[in-house]
């Protein structure tokens, strides 16, 4: 879908699909200097944060990679974390001894991501690191180490690559900053 269809939506494109794509292969460029010659195991967050694996996943260069998932939620259908995180799907893998990247779209407060990292590792990971390609920081309620990180923005909801509002926009190749008549 391309911005031109939901325009009225919109109040200002942040990042379009190229600006995503360069960073993304930064970000695997990086990754696989920390990661060369090991196995990982990269755990995307489900629902948001499905584009951003797909494309990181296949610019990566690791061979040993694996694949998981986990659903969790904590927006419900508001702009406004709740502050209770709910998993609505857990892993398949064990994650004992593990090296494990969590991959994410966007840390705003950071409630979901720092309850996330202490529930995989708790579970036995050898280490848990995150790849966040959008970060909030005059959002944050609770601070997260975020070891990868594409873009800082400024503290406005947004839509697009994964992003949504409402279950809406998350097909826009970019990210925008959603029209605030669209919630009020
Ligand atoms: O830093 P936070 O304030 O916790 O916000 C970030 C989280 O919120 C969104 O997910 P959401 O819970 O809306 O579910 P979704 O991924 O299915 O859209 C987003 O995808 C992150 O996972
Ligand atoms: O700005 C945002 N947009 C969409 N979903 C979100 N989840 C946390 N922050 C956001
Ligand atoms: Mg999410």
């Amino acid at each position: 879908m391309e911005f031109s269809d939901v325009e009225n939506d919109l109040a200002e494109v942040l990042l379009t699909e190229s600006d995503i794509h360069e960073k993304i292969a930064e970000l695997a460029r990086a990754i696989e200097a920390d990661y060369d010659g090991e196995k990982l195991l990269v755990v995307g967050v489900l629902r948001g944060a499905v584009m951003v694996m797909a494309d990181l996943a296949r610019e990566l260069k690791l061979p040993g990679l694996e694949m998981d998932w986990m659903a969790v939620s904590s927006y419900g259908a508001g702009t406004q974390s709740s502050g209770v995180v709910r998993i609505l799907k857990d892993l398949d893998s064990d994650l004992e001894g593990r090296k494990v990247l969590i991959v994410e779209d966007i840390i705003d407060s950071g409630l979901t991501l720092s309850w996330l990292r202490a529930n995989l590792e708790s579970r036995g990971a050898a280490s848990v690191e995150i790849c966040a390609l959008l970060r909030k920081p005059d959002a944050a309620k609770v601070e997260v180490d975020v070891r990868y990180v594409g873009f800082d923005i400024p503290n406005k909801f947004v839509v697009g690559y994964g992003l949504d509002f409402a279950e809406k926009y998350r097909n826009l190749r970019g990210v925008a900053v959603l029209a605030p008549h669209v919630y009020s």
